[in-house]
């Protein structure tokens, strides 16, 4: 069973529709620049609105860690994960399970660039698009993932309904991860296509 996030919840409602919809987790961005950056308050009324079993999981990038325990303190998050080029000690430092993303590029070593965080509880594998750090809404090569590996492969960049199967096949991934493929503008989920990306990982 491929586990499934939707990212970049600004609403209760969406992430009531991906709690419905079957989705293991949400992600809720802290990066004042995007789109779907939510405020500490809107992402505790979120989470306070999700049932249980739901993972919620805190978004960063670069942030200094005062933000991230400014944000801690408010929002009850379960993991955490970082987008920038924050280095083990620092992901290690909140006393939380956390994701480290890695951006994709071409010649990349990706089994030696996870083992940098061996602390870390997955590795979120996203597309390398320069000046933006995440929800790019674009795929990269997945024939650049390393089958042999030992840490549990998050896969997200440009996913869909319509190509998840194939990524799942070529990538055979822990868990998925959409924000562009489930929207109908940026920060605002749609209902229907959410249910489509879950039944279909469901499916396969
Ligand atoms: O969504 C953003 O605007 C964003 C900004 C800064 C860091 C991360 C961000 N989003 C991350 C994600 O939504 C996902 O982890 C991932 O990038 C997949 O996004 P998408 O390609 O749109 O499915």
């Amino acid at each position: 069973m491929v586990r499934i996030k939707i990212c970049g919840i600004t609403r209760i409602e969406d992430a009531l529709a991906a709690a419905r919809a079957g989705a293991d987790a949400i992600g809720l961005v802290f990066y004042p620049a995007s789109p779907r950056a939510v405020s500490p308050t809107v992402a505790r009324q979120i989470i306070r609105a999700l049932p249980p079993f739901v993972t919620s999981v805190g978004l960063f990038v670069d942030a200094s860690a005062t933000e991230v325990h400014q944000v801690l303190a408010e929002a009850p998050l379960d993991v955490l994960q970082f987008h920038g080029n924050e280095p083990a000690e620092f992901c290690n430092q909140f006393g939380r399970p956390y994701l480290k993303v890695l951006r994709v590029k071409p010649g990349d070593d990706l089994n030696a660039l996870a083992a940098q965080w061996p602390d870390a509880s997955g590795i979120l594998l996203d597309s390398y698009k320069e000046g933006v750090p995440g929800g790019t809404g674009e795929i990269f090569d997945w024939s650049l993932i390393p089958l042999e590996r030992n840490w549990p492969l998050v896969l997200a960049g440009g996913l869909t309904a319509e190509n998840v199967a194939d990524a799942i096949a070529r990538s055979a991934p822990w868990a998925v991860d959409v924000s562009g493929g489930v929207e109908q503008a940026k920060g605002i989920k749609d209902a229907a296509k959410i249910n489509s990306f879950v039944q279909e990982v469901k499916r396969v």
